[in-house]
């Protein structure tokens, strides 16, 4: 589903042709508008996520019955504007560190394999979150059940606020931020990000997330993060969802965060309409 008619009727006649390591495949879909969706087991929300809302909205429709949803969004808060639709026990919300660009005008640039981790948004849905695992690793998505999802959640956005917004305000992809000043900033947001989810009773780990960096800056050095892609095509990013909900949650618990609250002021400085 998308909202683009043009794109979708090239996506129907031709299909999704999604490049990777061992070359091009073709892969024919239904493309339609949300309108025009038929009823559905799972929907998968892949706007950015400041579409969530209206994105959501347009599938109502669908929201009836077991159809769940799952957000593996980057950003705060889109789970929470999935269950203002859906059923909060039909609600599933995880991450996914695939990398992948849009070719437009029907294809996807994936740069390397990848994982998701998912899981319930409210307890009642667990089983829930078992079967999505269980479809997407038909797929061979590389998906696991991950129980304290919340966490998973809060360690992207702390990934996502240190490396996408330094690599958006740098304009540069994410090899370029392999430096010792690069990794001392990202270390900041990550121990700023820490400190408010703790407020939240959400005990992120920072020996994994580190870990994740780490193996970001050395593996996927080409790649430009989603929100780079963003600026460079003059779209604006979801920084208010990712520093910006930090910020924000740093602020309601009366602590701060001056580094990611610095780089979100940077790349608004950015965003179209501001010069
Ligand atoms: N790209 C990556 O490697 C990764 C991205 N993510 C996250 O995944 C999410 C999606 O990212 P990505 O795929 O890169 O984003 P894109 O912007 O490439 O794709 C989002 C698509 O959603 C469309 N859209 C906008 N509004 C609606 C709507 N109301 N209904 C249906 N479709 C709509 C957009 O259309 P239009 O272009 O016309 O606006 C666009 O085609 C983001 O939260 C991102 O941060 C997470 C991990 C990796
Ligand atoms: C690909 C990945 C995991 C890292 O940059 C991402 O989340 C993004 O591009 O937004």
């Amino acid at each position: 589903m998308d909202v683009d008619r043009k794109r979708l009727s090239i996506v129907a006649a031709e299909g999704i042709h999604l490049h990777d390591e061992t070359g091009e495949h073709v892969v024919k879909v239904k493309a339609c508008t949300a309108e025009d969706a038929d009823p559905a087991d799972l929907v998968l929300l892949f706007t950015k996520a400041m579409h969530s809302r209206s994105a959501i909205a347009s599938v109502a429709h669908l929201a009836k019955g077991s159809c769940c949803a799952l957000t593996l969004q980057n950003g705060l808060c889109n789970a929470e504007a999935i269950a203002e639709v859906f059923s909060p026990a039909n609600v599933l919300a995880g991450v996914t560190d695939w990398p992948a660009d849009f070719a437009p005008p029907n294809g996807v640039a994936a740069h390397g394999t990848g994982h998701v981790w998912l899981g319930a948004f409210d307890p009642a849905g667990e089983t829930t979150a078992q079967s999505a695992v269980e479809l997407l690793n038909a797929a061979h998505m590389g998906a696991q059940h991950d129980p304290q999802v919340l966490a998973a959640i809060w360690e992207k956005a702390a990934f996502n606020a240190a490396l996408n917004a330094l690599s958006t305000i740098l304009n540069l992809p994410v090899g370029g931020l392999d430096t010792p000043e690069g990794r001392s900033i990202a270390g900041a947001v990550i121990d700023e990000t820490i400190a408010v989810a703790a407020t939240k009773g959400i005990a992120m780990d920072r020996v994994r997330l580190l870990a994740k960096t780490d193996f970001a800056l050395a593996n996927h050095k080409a790649h430009k993060p989603s929100m780079l892609q963003d600026r460079q095509a003059g779209r604006p990013t979801e920084i208010d969802a990712i520093n910006g909900e930090i910020v924000k949650a740093a602020k309601a618990a009366g602590i701060a965060a001056p580094v990611t609250s610095t780089l979100a002021a940077l790349v608004r400085m950015g965003e179209p309409g501001r010069n």
